[in-house]
């Protein structure tokens, strides 16, 4: 049983953060455990209010979890403050787990999740640690303080990232203005890349999009899938999870964990070197 590691905000609603990363672990029978670095008062509605737990107190449940678990991947989401992620990083420097960064900073609702001044932090101290960073396009555009809105541009702020020490960006264009494909652009350090494009679906409830996709990508990565691979299967996990969604709540709804094992047949991704 391969086990994996959330570090990340609750969301009380069930949609995004922690609750997402698990069952989406869970989904793909891997065996999850978590360091809690937030709680969020949340629903599909909005984010309402934030209480951060204290850096050694979320010291204390990584220790833990390091103490007794052979642990073969690692997801950060919500770290919200500067020291949280300075916290995370000092521990993370003396393992050799592969990290994969979820950069998330503002809710679908528009609420922060990630304090202005911890910007800097993730950018120094965390990035430069992650075997994989997954931004969506706002997120990209504050880690290299350049507009995104050209596949040049794309090019141009993956690059960034890599120079800053990842060494893989997956670009998540779900913000992008493409009505007809949801793509994302992935990037290599030895120069390699290529996008993955499936069909977008008109739907609000993307709630924990980001969320989980990289659980699923840790997953995968922490079941030993090569990185290519895992990659794309993470990408039909996301795609099918909106495709399939569930219209729970009144706002942005959750994705569907459930709906990569019963369709996984049937998602097309279109591959571009
Ligand atoms: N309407 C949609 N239809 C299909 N895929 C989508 C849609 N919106 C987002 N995605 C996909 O969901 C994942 C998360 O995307 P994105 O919205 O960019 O990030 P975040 O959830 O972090 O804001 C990406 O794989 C993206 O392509
Ligand atoms: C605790 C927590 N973590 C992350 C998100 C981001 O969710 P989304 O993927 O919808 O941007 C969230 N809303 N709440």
């Amino acid at each position: 049983m391969h086990i994996v590691t959330t570090i990340a905000g609750s969301d009380s609603g069930g949609g995004a953060g922690i609750q997402a990363d698990l069952k989406t672990f869970q989904e793909l029978k891997v065996f999850g455990t978590s360091v809690i670095t937030a709680l969020t008062a949340q629903n599909t509605l909005g984010v309402y209010d934030v209480l951060s737990i204290d850096p050694s107190f979320i010291e204390k449940q990584f220790y833990a979890l390091l103490e007794d678990f052979s642990i073969s991947a690692i997801k950060t989401g919500m770290l919200f403050s500067a020291d949280v992620i300075q916290t995370i990083a000092n521990i993370m420097a003396d393992l050799d787990i592969p990290l994969i960064i979820d950069p998330v900073m503002i809710a679908k609702g528009g609420e922060s999740l990630l304090q202005q001044q911890a910007i800097e932090a993730l950018r120094c101290y965390l990035l430069p640690l992650a075997t994989v960073i997954m931004p969506n396009i706002p997120e990209a555009e504050v880690l290299t303080g350049k507009k995104i809105d050209t596949p040049a541009s794309i090019k141009q702020a993956a690059h960034t990232l890599l120079q800053l020490g990842a060494r893989c960006v997956v670009m998540k264009g779900g913000h992008l203005s493409d009505k007809k494909f949801a793509t994302d652009y992935v990037f290599f350090k030895d120069g390699r890349s290529f996008s993955m494009q499936t069909a977008r679906i008109a739907t609000n409830n993307t709630h924990g999009t980001g969320c989980t996709f990289s659980a699923a990508l840790t997953a995968f990565i922490g079941s030993n899938l090569p990185i290519d691979q895992a990659i794309l299967e993470a990408k039909k996990f996301i795609q099918l999870a909106i495709t399939h969604d569930l219209s729970i709540g009144n706002g942005y709804g959750p994705t569907n964990h459930f709906a990569y094992h019963k369709y996984k047949g049937f998602c097309e991704v279109i591959i571009h070197e």
